[in-house]
């Protein structure tokens, strides 16, 4: 006998919704955001979800997209403390409905030596309201210094620092979950180590501008690279990913809709159809994670550890000319 087959009649359903947003007006307030994702909420609660994963930066507008030059119009878009007055409702709401989340939002951290730190973060919620864990953003995008030959800035380098708690895991909803933030999805590294951590469902926000101004011949690829990635990190670490865009046309810029949540053998299961408000939701089988993760890439028995030095050196071994 196969000491990992599956074992017959073994599930453990999970009930998950990509909660996408549409468009952010730069002058909508916190309190009309909330209650755009206590509504979402609400309808993926109805449909039997126990987990909603909001956007990246959900709370705001895409801000990145623009100089500011003013401190206090950047503070602006963060939070200080979380859940803080304005946000309050959304983790009243779900520990009424015993309903999880994800949210992305921009993070200011104050050090006791009053030093500022900004992050793109996200966390994650459990049922009853208790914080599970944190995810700040580790490959930021973008530039540092305004270029004012784009169209919009993408300005992620200025704004933030990376991510300075790594990649997680944390057990809960029932199996092991890990968190990432746009970017993160195109780097395979992130679902590597994500994988490596046991993560059975990666959980992920984006903001992608359909137009990408170092690269404009690129721009109709934006929906495959978004998929392509993303199908193939699921795929090869053996874990469900939901993925949740901000979408729509804001304030001038067209962002990916395309939310999609997809199963362990890369295939896509839900996916939204609009570039607005929506929730798509798919019942998970977490067991099914064991598919890939106990045959065709278990790890223990076909990684090559040994050759795979280059990818944590500083530089790549490219021959000589
Ligand atoms: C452009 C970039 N956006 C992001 N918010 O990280 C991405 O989709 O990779």
């Amino acid at each position: 006998m196969i000491a990992s087959a599956p074992t017959p009649g073994v599930r453990r359903p999970l009930t998950v919704a990509a909660a996408q947003l549409g468009p952010i007006a730069r002058t909508d307030s916190r309190a009309a955001t909330v209650a755009r994702l206590v509504a979402l909420l609400r309808e993926a609660a109805g449909r039997g979800a126990t987990l909603v994963v909001f956007p990246e930066l959900a709370l705001t507008t895409f801000f990145p997209r623009w100089y500011i030059e003013d401190p206090a119009d950047l503070d602006a878009f963060f939070e200080a403390e979380m859940p803080g007055p304005e946000t309050r409702p959304l983790f009243d709401a779900a520990s009424d409905l015993g309903v999880g989340f994800y949210l992305g939002y921009a993070e200011l951290v104050t050090a006791p030596d009053g030093a500022r730190h900004r992050f793109n973060t996200a966390i994650l919620v459990d049922p009853s309201g208790r914080l599970v864990g944190t995810y700040r953003k580790i490959h930021l995008p973008g530039h540092v210094e305004h270029e004012p030959w784009r169209a919009f800035q993408h300005l992620e380098k200025r704004y933030f620092e990376p991510g300075n708690l790594g990649f997680g895991a944390w057990r809960a909803f029932g199996g092991v979950m890990g968190m990432a933030l746009c970017n993160d999805r195109r780097w395979p590294e992130t679902f590597r180590v994500l994988g490596l951590k046991g993560v059975e469902m990666a959980l992920l926000g984006y903001n992608t501008p359909i137009h990408y101004p170092p690269v404009p011949e690129h721009d109709h690829l934006q929906g495959f690279h978004n998929h392509l990635c993303m199908q193939a990190g699921a795929y090869q670490n053996g874990m469900w990913v939901v993925a949740t865009a901000k979408a729509g046309r804001e304030e001038g810029c067209d962002l990916l809709g395309q939310s999609c949540i997809i199963a362990p053998t890369g295939e896509i299961v839900a996916m939204a159809s609009t570039v607005a408000d929506e929730v798509i939701t798919a019942t998970c089988d977490l067991e099914r994670t064991r598919e890939i993760k106990d045959h065709i890439f278990k790890f223990d028995l076909h990684r090559q550890i040994a050759e795979y030095g280059p990818i944590t050196a500083q530089r790549g071994a490219v021959p000589p000319d």
